[in-house]
């Protein structure tokens, strides 16, 4: 296999037209990471992984790949590989002629491509199904097919457009779980799209959250749940809260912040000045319900849904400005206190349990 390439993304854009999919994003993808964009329809993923491969023209900016500037080159010279989300394969060839299909365009002699797509099916225990079509697999061995495929080359990155969306629930994990096992086994840079937190955060090494064609944090799955850079993560990751105020206070390391509806919340934090508008994150895990605690912590409110997960029962809370505060409550404490729908309630948390958000 061929050794891990760096992915240097320099002030890449992309517009179609009126529409400005991709707005100077940097980033560089360490060489040999598992790289997952993460973020709604339409932030532009696909875009700047269309733009990796080749497929879709640069703007502007510029795409390194190792030591080469790829920002010309057609897809067959970069030395990536795509592997698409309806895996494109041809229902008139076999496995090997399927799998094979990328080296007789290179003009690779007969028997010379059949053993290389034998080598990669064997990689993929599919080599048992070696004759056969695609209709006749499964949609996980289909899967696994498009991935010889695209492997055949010897990529130094692979790009993966949403490769686990046509697969059902138990599937997709098992899949999931294979594809994190390859890209440790081969060692290349796998850079994959998906709109699953989830996924993004069962795989990455890093995980690229974008919006509305920017980048609004690339850091390690546990540095996006720790600390979300701003509103947007917070939200879009879903396990923090959003209060929105300005600051009253900064001072000794602690920022103290007034909502429209008047309570005061601290939150550590430096740097910023009374009057400015700020946003903080709440851990939805670490809220505690009917516990009583200092005020800057925590607001009264009145419980408007409750829903059993389990493990965890899911309450929420209008009150503070929110109309959906949510508590992710452990269900051995739940149980032991429970609440119902219209309760008046006071919540609260310990201060490192909330974070000072970024504005983007
Ligand atoms: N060929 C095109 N022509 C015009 N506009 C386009 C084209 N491709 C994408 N767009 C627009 O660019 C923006 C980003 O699209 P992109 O497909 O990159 O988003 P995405 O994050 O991958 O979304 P999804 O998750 O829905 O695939 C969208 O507003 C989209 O409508």
């Amino acid at each position: 296999m061929s050794k891990a390439a760096e992915i240097d993304i320099v002030s890449v854009s992309k517009v179609y037209g009126a529409t400005t999919a991709v707005h100077s994003i940097s980033l560089k993808i360490p060489a040999g990471s598992y790289c997952c964009f993460l973020g709604p329809s339409g932030c532009g993923k696909t875009s700047t992984l269309r733009m990796i491969a080749g497929h879709e023209s640069i703007s502007s900016g510029d795409i390194r790949l190792g030591n080469a500037v790829v920002t010309d080159l057609p897809p067959a010279k970069r030395g990536t590989a795509m592997m698409f989300q309806s895996y494109a394969l041809f229902p008139h060839l076999d496995l090997v002629e399927n799998v094979a299909f990328s080296l007789k365009m290179k003009g690779v002699e007969k028997e010379a491509r059949r053993v290389k797509a034998l080598e990669m099916l064997k990689l993929m225990q599919m080599d048992a199904y070696a004759t056969r079509r695609p209709a006749q697999l499964s949609g996980g061995q289909q899967q696994r097919v498009a991935l010889a495929r695209a492997l055949i080359t010897d990529p130094e990155a692979l790009l993966l457009d949403e490769p686990l969306s046509a697969l059902d629930p138990f599937l997709k994990i098992r899949m999931r779980a294979e594809l994190k096992k390859l890209q440790k086994t081969l060692g290349i840079t796998f850079v994959h799209v998906t709109h699953s937190q989830e996924e993004a955060m069962a795989l990455a090494d890093i995980i690229v959250i974008m919006n509305d064609g920017r980048i609004e944090q690339a850091a390690t799955p546990r540095k996006v749940f720790e600390e979300p850079a701003t509103a947007f993560v917070a939200r879009f990751m879903g396990d923090h809260n959003v209060l929105s105020g300005r600051v009253v206070a900064s001072k000794d390391g602690v920022t103290t912040l007034e909502v429209p509806e008047g309570q005061t919340f601290s939150v550590r934090g430096n740097g910023k000045t009374v009057g400015e508008a700020v946003d903080i994150g709440v851990r939805t895990d670490r809220v505690r319900l009917n516990v009583a605690s200092d005020k800057t912590l925590g607001f009264n409110g009145v419980v408007s849904n409750i829903e059993y997960r389990g493990a965890s029962v899911k309450i929420t809370v209008a009150g503070a400005g929110s109309d959906d505060f949510t508590v992710i409550a452990n269900d051995n404490d739940y149980f032991a206190k429970p609440v119902s729908v219209g309760d008046a309630v006071s919540l609260s948390w310990a201060l490192e349990d909330a974070v000072l958000l970024g504005r983007a």
